[in-house]
């Protein structure tokens, strides 16, 4: 067997350790650093602690707050300006996958020429960017330990992936303190993002025993958690659960990259800018339902992952509970069962089986996938056709 492992971003998880941000900065001997975030983030209070501990270790700093939710490829250029104006070299991501994302274009952009969209697509990018800390407060995307920057194309309405290792952070700090007050909706399509990404990678023909470990324990440790931080969403020991879980399903699928559930959401999250996870959390149960045939032993293990006693099932009956658990854990999260019931049209079908084809995540989907079957699937999910 062939691969590759690496992961260069050091992680560092502790309730508080955001705070020590300015002792970091002042390792780095940063004198300045340019904060990327969302003004969300801001109203939740959440950059008032660092920017008190960033005053402490005498650390200048600017905000730029205007990430977008699915960021547009001009919000990041616009970011762009602004941190070469400050002259900054430092930046920090606080905030959710869309300020991360939209951090890791700003520092890449720095030193590379163009736009960001002319490095869409696998390892295009030049030169390493500025450092990036990232300090994640949503325990979703696990974009804090990934190689890739999800990019709106608002031309095409389609959300490019700008993939390379220079993506990575340096470092990601996971501090569940700024996860506490996530609203439960946003946790519970964050959390079913996470979710997704564990089990797409585990059953990614790109997986390898490296990733299969990180993405297996994360589908244990998100059956554990995720309810909780939902109902009680100051569960500091479930909050910490699902933001280790989520990056660990983020440093699996670097590795294995996604699959069908991803190829497909990054269509509709393009054309009709619907949250990724929920869109994610709809689809997951249909895109297992097509994979079933492909890796029923894997999807046993997720199965039993998640909480089954699977060892008087055969294999395809195991792989079944595995889609049941899924399709409950939605319910109680309260999160649709159907692709129409988040505002998707079927008028633009077939660009929506066009554009996901166009993703490499398709090329590792356990399943060998035509656009007809693409299609099906959106059919499915849309009219909530499941059995
Ligand atoms: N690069 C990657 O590896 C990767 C992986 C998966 C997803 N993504 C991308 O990440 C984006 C989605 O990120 P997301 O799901 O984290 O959502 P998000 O960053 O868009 O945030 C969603 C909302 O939650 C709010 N929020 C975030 N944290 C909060 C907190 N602690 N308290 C209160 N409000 C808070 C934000 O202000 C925002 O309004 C999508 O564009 C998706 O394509 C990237
Ligand atoms: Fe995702």
């Amino acid at each position: 067997m062939n691969f590759k492992y690496a992961m260069p971003t050091t992680v560092e998880c502790g309730l508080g350790i955001s705070r020590k941000i300015g002792e970091i900065l002042q390792s780095y001997q940063a004198d300045r650093v340019f904060i990327v975030t969302d003004r969300g983030i801001r109203m939740a209070g959440l950059l008032e602690p660092i920017e008190q501990c960033l005053h402490e270790q005498r650390i200048a700093f600017e905000i730029f707050d205007e990430t977008e939710p699915n960021p547009s490829a001009n919000s990041i250029m616009n970011g762009l300006e602004k941190l070469k104006a400050s002259g900054i070299q430092h930046v920090l991501a606080i905030g959710g996958g869309s300020s991360i994302d939209t951090a890791k274009g700003i520092a890449i952009m720095a030193t590379n020429s163009g736009h960001i969209l002319d490095y869409e697509g696998v390892g295009k990018i030049q030169n390493a960017g500025y450092p990036l800390i990232a300090i994640p407060t949503t325990a979703g995307t696990g974009s804090e330990v990934t190689a890739s920057t999800i990019v709106t194309n608002t031309q095409t309405q389609f959300k490019a992936a700008v993939i390379s290792p220079y993506l990575f952070p340096k470092l990601a700090l996971l501090d569940a303190e700024l996860t506490k007050k996530l609203p439960p909706d946003i946790t519970a399509a964050t959390g079913m993002d996470a979710l997704t990404h564990a089990i797409e990678s585990y059953t990614s023909k790109g997986a390898t025993p490296v990733s299969r470990a990180f993405a297996l324990e994360a589908i244990a440790m998100i059956g554990k958690h995720l309810k909780s931080a939902y109902f009680v969403g100051d569960d500091m020991d479930s909050r910490e659960g699902m933001l280790i879980a989520s990056m660990m399903a983020g440093a699996a699928f670097a590795q294995s990259r996604l699959g069908n559930v991803h190829a497909i959401s990054h269509t509709i999250g393009g054309i009709f800018n619907i949250a990724h996870g929920v869109a994610n959390a709809s689809l997951l149960p249909y895109v297992m339902k097509f994979n079933l045939p492909a890796c029923p032993e894997k999807m046993r293990d997720i199965a039993a992952a998640l909480g089954a006693d699977t060892s008087s099932l055969t294999s395809e009956e195991a792989a079944e509970k595995a889609i049941e658990i899924v399709v409950k854990l939605n319910a109680a999260l309260s999160i649709p069962t159907t692709i129409q019931q988040l505002g998707v049209t079927l008028d633009q079908l077939p660009k929506m089986v066009s554009d996901a084809m166009k993703s490499g995540n398709v090329l590792i989907n356990p399943r060998l996938t035509s656009p007809r079957d693409i299609q099906a699937i959106i059919e499915n999910a849309y009219h909530g056709r499941l059995y």
